[in-house]
């Protein structure tokens, strides 16, 4: 479904030169759930606004279902970490899912069921007619994700999508996101910081080196489809991971490679 290959991002300007990515290659199948993870400021940002088509790498190249991605392509959807800054305050909750739906050229009537079913996905059916700074965080990025559920994606790109909300909603937010992929069958790429968001969520974690960036490591997440935040947490499966893809970036700030002794197989 998306394949990277040979990514490479020189930011310039101003007398300065940052390489924030160097040799980016891997892909994401159809229908997979794929969390990246790397130290801070390695990159990730980055990386997925070039995979959205947001911004034009350096060189290598993206493609999306075997075209090369030029530009945000139509089958692809964005939820950003800052919500508070990706909802429009003057609008309410239901205009704001309904607004990208509008570029799509749908009628008013299939776009109001598009957004009821959306708002009715993320639990939010009643603040259809609220504003946005009338919610609290949490909410307001289930509104963000059922903005980019309205559009129908295939594929879903999250870039730290719960960075900025408390613990509590941010594992409601995880099992939200786990129930819609399997629900609506979407490939989703989602970035993160955290080593136990990524291992609860993801089929596979791709771990990032430090900048200039190269994939470190990938590991498959043998965790069962099934999974809750009290028993998945505690399982020793889930703590080997979690120290797997831990001692992998550590070695990445480190920009060493770790010998592994029991990731199994990605396919
Ligand atoms: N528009 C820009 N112009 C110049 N340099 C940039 C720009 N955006 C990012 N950078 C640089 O590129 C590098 C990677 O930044 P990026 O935001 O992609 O990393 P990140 O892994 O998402 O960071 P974090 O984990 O802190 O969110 C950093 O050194 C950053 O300063």
């Amino acid at each position: 479904m998306l394949d990277v290959r040979g990514l490479k991002k020189v930011y310039e300007g101003s007398g300065r030169r940052t390489e924030a990515v160097r040799d980016l290659t891997f892909t994401v199948e159809a229908r997979e759930l794929v969390c990246l993870v790397g130290p801070s400021g390695c990159g990730k940002t980055t990386l997925l606004k070039c995979v959205g088509g947001l911004l034009r790498p350096t060189a290598g190249e993206v493609r999306l279902a075997g075209r090369a991605v030029s530009g945000p392509p139509p089958g692809m959807a964005f939820v950003f970490q800052e919500y508070g800054r990706s909802l429009f305050p003057w609008m309410r909750v239901g205009d704001n899912v309904e607004l990208p739906l509008k570029q799509k050229g749908l009628s008013k009537q299939h776009r109001r069921a598009l957004v009821a079913d959306a708002l009715d996905a993320v639990g939010l059916t009643d603040a259809a007619g609220a504003y946005p700074w009338q919610l609290s965080g949490g909410m307001q990025q289930r509104v963000a994700i059922a903005r980019a559920l309205a559009y129908e994606p295939d594929v879903l790109l999250m870039d730290e999508p719960f960075a900025a909300v408390d613990a509590q909603t941010r594992a409601d937010l995880e099992d939200l996101v786990r129930r819609l992929w399997r629900e609506r069958a979407m490939t989703i790429l989602f970035v993160t910081h955290d080593i136990d968001e990524a291992v609860y969520l993801g089929q596979r974690v791709i771990v990032l080196s430090a900048s200039p960036t190269v994939v470190q490591d990938q590991l498959k997440v043998d965790l069962p489809d099934a999974r809750d935040q009290v028993h998945t947490r505690v399982s020793p499966r889930f703590a080997d991971l979690r120290t797997q893809v831990y001692e992998q970036i550590q070695a990445a700030k480190r920009g060493e490679t770790v010998l592994k002794t029991d990731t199994p197989p990605l396919h």
